[in-house]
C-alpha cells in the first residue's frame, strides 16, 4: 500500500446541498421492492443460474412477496429469453407479480427485449446508459449531448415497439449507469428527457432508477445526491424514484436507508446482497432492519432459513455464518455475560410487550429461527448459557449455586477440548458428574420407618466395594440418611437443599424429580452439590445426599 494514497485517491467531492431535509427524517413505510436476484445477481456467478435454479428462485421471489421482479437480460442469452417466454407462455407470473427486464440503449437489443415480452400482461423494460465522464469519453467517445440522444431515441423505440404491442401494460425504467459518477445536473437533464420522451403523467409514471454502480462514497453523499434528484426532476409527480446501490465500501444498506429518507421509492436489489462485485444491496437485511422499527415491510422473512438455502442452492454461494438476520451464527452467542444477560432477558420478556431481549435485535422466531441455537457453550461460555441449554433441552433448572460449581467442570472439559459442547454433551457431563457417581459410595436402597416422633430409614450403600447396611434417625427423611451415613464415618452438613419435577407426570406417573443437595463436609470448608433423580421425591433426596457426598470425596 502507498504511504500517501492521495497521490493516487482522490476523496470523492460533497454535494452542495446545504438545505438537506433527509438527516431529520424517519422512515415510517417501505419502499416499492425490486428484486433483481434474476439478473444483476446472476450476471455475477460463476455459473449463471439454468432454466430450473432461475424458476426455483422466482417461485421464491414470488412467495417473499415480491411484486417487481427483474428476470432476465433477455438478449444477452438465449437461456434468459427463453426464460421470460417460459414465464408469459406458461402463465408462471401471478396476477399482483410485474416481471421485468433489462437492456441497453441499443436498438437491435431493444427489438430482441420487447421481442422476448410478446403477450406479457404487464411489463418493465428497463433500459440503461452509462452518464458519467469516463463512459463518456473512454467507452462512448459520445459528448454529453450524444449520451443523452442515446437515452431520448432508446426510450423512443421502446415507446413505438410498445404501441405495437397494446395487449401488454408498459412501464419504461430508465437508469443513467454511473449515476453516483454523473455530475448531477448532467442526470437531471437525461432523466428529465427521458420522462419527456416517454410521456409520463402522474397515472403513467416513470421508473427513474439512480444506481450507485459502484459504491464512491460514504452513504450521506448519495443520500445527498438522491435528495438533490428528488427535488430538481422535472415532473416529480410522474416519476417513480428508485435506487440501485451496490457494496463496494460496505455501506449499501446505510446509503440506502439514507436514500429512502431522501426521497426515493423503490429499492432494486438482491437477496442477502448477492450481486456483482461486493453486491447489490441486501433487500433481506433492508426489510428485516425495518420489521425491528415496527414498519411491517411487505416481504415475508417468517422462514428465512428456506430462503437462505434456496439462494445458495439458486446462486451456488455460501451465505456468510455472521450475515445480518440469517447467518448460522447470528443468533447465537458464546461469551458467558451476552448468555447470562439473553437468558435473563427471556425470562423477564412477556409475550404481549416489545421486544426488549438483551443483545438480539429481533425475536428469532419472528424468522422461523428456534432459540435453541441461540445460546451456544464454548470456552468463553459462563454458567448463564450452561444453565440455559441444560434446562431448555432437558428441564433441569439448576440452583444459582450449582451453576457456578457445574461451569467451572464444563469450562475444565472445554479448556481441554478446546471446542464447542452442545445440550447433549452438557447433559453427558452432568450425568458423569452429579448422577453417575458410585466412589466411594453407591446407593443400593433404602427404607423408611417411624420411630416414635422421629423418622427413621435403613439405608443400603456399598463403600469402597463393600456393602452396609446402616440405620439413622432425624427429623425427616434425608436427615435421617445424613446420620446413617455417620455409621461408615461420613460426615456432613446439609448447606442447602432444593427439589423439582422435571418433565410433565403423565398418566402412567412418569414425572422425574430432581433433588439438589448442598454439602459441607463436618471437618472441612468445601461445599459441593449433589444430585439426584428419580420417580420418586424421596429416593432422589437419598441419591443427591449420595452424589454430594461422593463429589465432596473426589475434591479432597
Ligand atoms: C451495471 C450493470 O450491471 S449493466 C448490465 C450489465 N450486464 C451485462 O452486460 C450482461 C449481459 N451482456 C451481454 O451479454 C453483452 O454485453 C450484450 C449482449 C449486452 C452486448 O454484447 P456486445 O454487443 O458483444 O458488446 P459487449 O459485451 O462487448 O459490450 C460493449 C459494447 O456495449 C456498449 N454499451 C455498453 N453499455 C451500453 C449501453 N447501456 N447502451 C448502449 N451501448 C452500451 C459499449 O459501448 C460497447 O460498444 P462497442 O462494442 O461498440 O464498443
Ligand atoms: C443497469 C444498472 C441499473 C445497474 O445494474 C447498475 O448500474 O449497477
Amino acid at each position: 500500500m502507498l504511504t500517501n494514497p492521495a497521490t493516487k485517491y482522490r476523496p470523492f467531492p460533497p454535494v452542495a446541498l446545504t438545505d438537506r431535509q433527509w438527516p431529520s427524517r424517519t422512515l415510517t413505510q417501505p419502499p416499492i421492492w425490486m428484486s433483481t436476484d434474476l439478473r444483476d445477481g446472476n450476471q455475477a456467478l460463476f455459473e449463471p443460474m439454468n432454466a430450473e435454479r432461475k424458476r426455483r428462485m422466482f417461485h421464491t421471489l414470488c412467495q417473499i412477496g415480491f411484486k417487481e421482479i427483474e428476470v432476465a437480460f433477455p438478449s444477452a442469452s438465449q437461456t434468459d429469453f427463453d426464460f421470460v417466454r417460459e414465464l408469459i407462455e406458461g402463465q408462471h407470473i401471478p396476477a399482483d407479480v410485474t416481471i421485468e427486464v433489462l437492456t441497453q440503449a441499443r436498438e437491435h437489443l431493444i427489438r430482441r427485449t420487447m421481442e422476448s415480452l410478446r403477450g406479457a400482461r404487464r411489463a418493465i423494460v428497463h433500459v440503461y446508459n452509462a452518464t458519467s465522464q469516463p463512459f463518456r469519453d473512454s467507452v462512448f467517445h459520445m459528448s454529453k449531448a450524444d449520451v443523452l440522444g442515446m437515452a431520448v431515441s432508446a426510450v423512443a423505440l421502446i415507446k413505438h415497439l410498445a404501441e405495437a404491442q397494446p395487449e401488454t401494460e408498459w412501464v419504461l425504467e430508465y437508469s443513467p449507469e454511473t449515476f453516483s459518477a454523473t455530475e448531477l445536473d448532467f442526470a437531471r437533464d437525461v432523466c428529465d428527457a427521458v420522462t419527456e420522451t416517454w410521456g409520463a403523467t402522474p397515472d403513467r409514471p416513470v421508473i427513474i432508477n439512480l444506481p450507485a454502480t459502484v459504491e464512491m462514497s460514504t452513504p450521506n453523499v448519495y443520500a445527498d445526491q438522491i435528495e438533490w434528484m428528488h427535488r430538481e426532476l422535472a415532473r416529480r409527480d410522474s416519476v417513480i424514484l428508485s435506487v440501485h446501490p451496490h457494496n463496494d465500501r460496505g455501506t449499501a444498506v446505510a446509503a440506502t436507508e439514507l436514500a429512502l429518507l431522501a426521497g426515493a421509492d423503490r429499492v432494486e436489489g438482491c437477496l442477502f446482497g448477492s450481486g456483482e462485485r461486493t453486491g447489490n444491496v441486501d433487500i433481506v437485511t433492508l426489510a428485516l432492519n425495518l420489521y425491528t422499527q415496527g414498519i411491517a415491510p411487505g416481504l415475508d422473512f417468517s422462514d428465512i432459513n428456506a430462503v437462505a438455502r434456496t439462494a445458495e442452492y439458486c446462486t451456488q454461494l455460501p451465505i456468510h455464518p455472521r450475515h445480518p438476520y440469517v447467518g448460522d451464527l447470528v443468533f447465537t452467542a458464546f461469551s458467558g455475560s451476552h448468555q447470562d444477560a439473553i437468558k435473563k432477558g427471556f425470562a423477564a420478556q412477556a409475550a404481549d410487550a416489545h421486544w426488549n431481549v438483551p443483545y438480539l435485535p429481533i425475536d428469532p422466531a419472528d424468522v422461523g429461527r428456534s432459540y435453541d441455537s441461540v445460546i451456544r457453550v464454548n470456552s468463553q461460555s459462563g454458567k448463564g448459557g450452561i444453565a440455559y441449554l441444560l434446562e431448555s433441552a432437558y428441564g433441569i433448572v439448576m440452583p444459582r449455586r450449582l451453576q457456578v460449581e457445574f461451569s467451572s467442570v464444563v469450562k475444565d472439559h472445554t479448556d481441554q477440548q478446546g471446542c464447542e459442547v452442545n445440550a447433549n454433551d452438557l447433559w453427558n457431563i452432568f450425568a458423569a458428574t452429579y448422577l453417575e457417581t458410585a466412589t466411594p459410595v453407591r446407593y443400593c436402597e433404602h427404607h423408611l420407618f417411624e420411630h416414635g416422633k422421629a423418622q427413621g430409614i435403613r439405608l443400603v450403600i456399598e463403600q469402597n466395594g463393600i456393602q452396609h447396611e446402616l440405620t439413622g434417625e432425624g427429623n425427616g427423611p434425608i436427615d435421617a440418611a445424613v446420620h446413617a451415613l455417620q455409621g461408615v464415618g461420613i460426615r456432613v452438613q446439609v448447606r442447602s437443599y432444593e427439589e423439582r419435577s422435571i418433565g410433565a407426570s403423565d398418566e402412567a406417573g412418569n414425572a422425574q424429580a430432581c433433588a439438589f443437595i448442598e454439602l459441607r463436609p463436618v471437618n472441612g470448608s468445601a461445599e459441593h452439590y449433589g444430585v439426584g433423580i428419580d420417580g420418586n421425591i424421596i429416593t432422589a433426596s437419598i441419591k443427591a445426599l449420595v452424589s454430594g457426598v461422593n463429589r465432596n470425596a473426589s475434591a479432597l
